[in-house]
């Protein structure tokens, strides 16, 4: 349980416990964990949600469900109240980023986070991370900040990964609904049963419940960063993760480690179209390692522009073999289908190289 960089995961539920307003009741004990864990020249980054709860008082809301309106007002008041919260607990200076899926899925933008918390890190500041709900739309936001953690644990290359929810671990079933259920202490590997025994939140603030904590750890694990879910409402827990115990769900990192850059292609991009394969291009591609050029294309489906992920699918089955990056537009490709990598300049009247998807842009599924 030996780690040098950890990114901290706080749910809604340690930062503001009564859902109106913040409190010190849990993240005190947090506080003084990373404050020891600095001490012993380990870096942490926090990942702090709790914005929504924490500004719940200051905007009027009617019915129980809210509105992504409301919600969006109370996050951007209530991060003001939960930065706030956060630095009283800490002599360290803290920071405050704002991000949002497209900050993530764009590589020059994931750089500069990368960059920042770096930098930011070595200068002995507490980085915290929450999602930017103002700027967030229902169709772009991640939504949780579980996945959030994840790809910051990505971004700013921690070894490991701490969930810290109102619950022991991953049960069998939702514990706070089943009285049989049972904790799991590890999860090697991340299979369909795990996910089914995941259910959602009580807690209409929060977002994710299980499932998405899953979600978190199967990016984390891939990427090589071990992940743990604990209980931080108890103080115990981080007597144990300080004495190197696991008090929770241990989540083992992947041997197999695959690129930053293709765990970015995999989990954030969204895929934006695609294209059908012939037995020649799927067996270069997911046998030979080839980029795929043209002639093995062949058909194209929904608009994009070149630079965007796609699904590479398989013609006889359609099943989807490969993401990748594109380096033409649906509109140049539907020209330059089956068409030999000699002619592109041809049709076009430009070339952006021989291949549609290079190898280093593409990742096998
Ligand atoms: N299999 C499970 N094991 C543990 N907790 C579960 C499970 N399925 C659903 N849950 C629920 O997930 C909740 C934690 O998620 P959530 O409320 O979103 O926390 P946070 O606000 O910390 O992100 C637990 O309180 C529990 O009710
Ligand atoms: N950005 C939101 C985070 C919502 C969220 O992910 O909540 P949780 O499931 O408690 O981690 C907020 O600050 O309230």
């Amino acid at each position: 349980m030996n780690f040098n960089r950890a990114v901290i995961k706080v749910g809604s539920a340690l930062v503001a416990p009564s859902r109106d307003g913040c409190s010190g009741q849990y993240i005190l004990a947090i506080a003084q964990f990373i404050t020891k864990c600095q001490q012993q020249g380990k870096e942490i980054i926090l990942v702090s949600s709790g914005g929504v709860a924490a500004g719940r008082t200051i905007i009027q809301h009617g019915s129980p469900k809210l509105s992504l309106s409301t919600k969006k007002a109370m996050a951007s008041v209530g991060q003001m109240q939960m930065m706030a919260n956060w630095q009283r607990f800490f002599d360290v200076p803290c920071s405050q980023i704002l991000i949002t899926q497209n900050d993530l899925a764009d590589r020059e933008r994931f750089i500069s986070i990368q960059e920042t918390i770096k930098i930011q890190l070595a200068n002995g500041v507490l980085p915290i991370v929450n999602e930017n709900d103002t700027v967030t739309t229902k169709a772009l936001a991640i939504g949780d900040n579980d996945n959030i953690a994840a790809l910051v644990a990505q971004a700013c290359e921690a070894d490991s990964l701490f969930i810290l929810s109102d619950i022991d671990g991953v049960f069998t079933k939702d514990p706070n609904i089943n009285d049989d259920a049972v904790l799991i202490p590890n999860i090697d590997k991340i299979t369909d049963e795990i996910y089914a025994m995941a259910g959602t939140s009580r807690n209409p603030l929060a977002s994710g419940g299980m499932k998405t904590k899953i979600q978190a750890a199967e990016k984390a694990v891939e990427h090589g960063i071990n992940t743990y879910i604990v209980n931080g409402t108890k103080s115990e827990v981080f007597s144990s993760l300080l004495a190197k115990v696991n008090p929770g769900t241990r989540f083992a990192a992947d041997k197999d480690i695959i690129t930053a850059k293709k765990h970015w292609l995999k989990h954030t991009l969204k895929s934006r179209g695609k294209i059908k394969l012939d037995p020649g291009a799927v067996n270069a591609v997911v046998n030979k390692g080839a980029s795929l050029l043209p002639s093995g294309i062949k058909s194209v489906t929904n608009r994009f522009k070149a630079g965007d992920a796609i699904d590479l699918v398989d013609a006889r089955n359609n099943a989807v073999i490969a993401k990748g990056i594109t380096l033409y537009s649906h509109y140049d490709l539907k020209r330059i289908m089956g068409k030999h990598s000699n002619d592109i300049t041809d049709i076009l009247g430009h070339d952006q190289g021989d291949v549609v998807v290079h190898r280093d842009d593409m990742v096998i599924l």
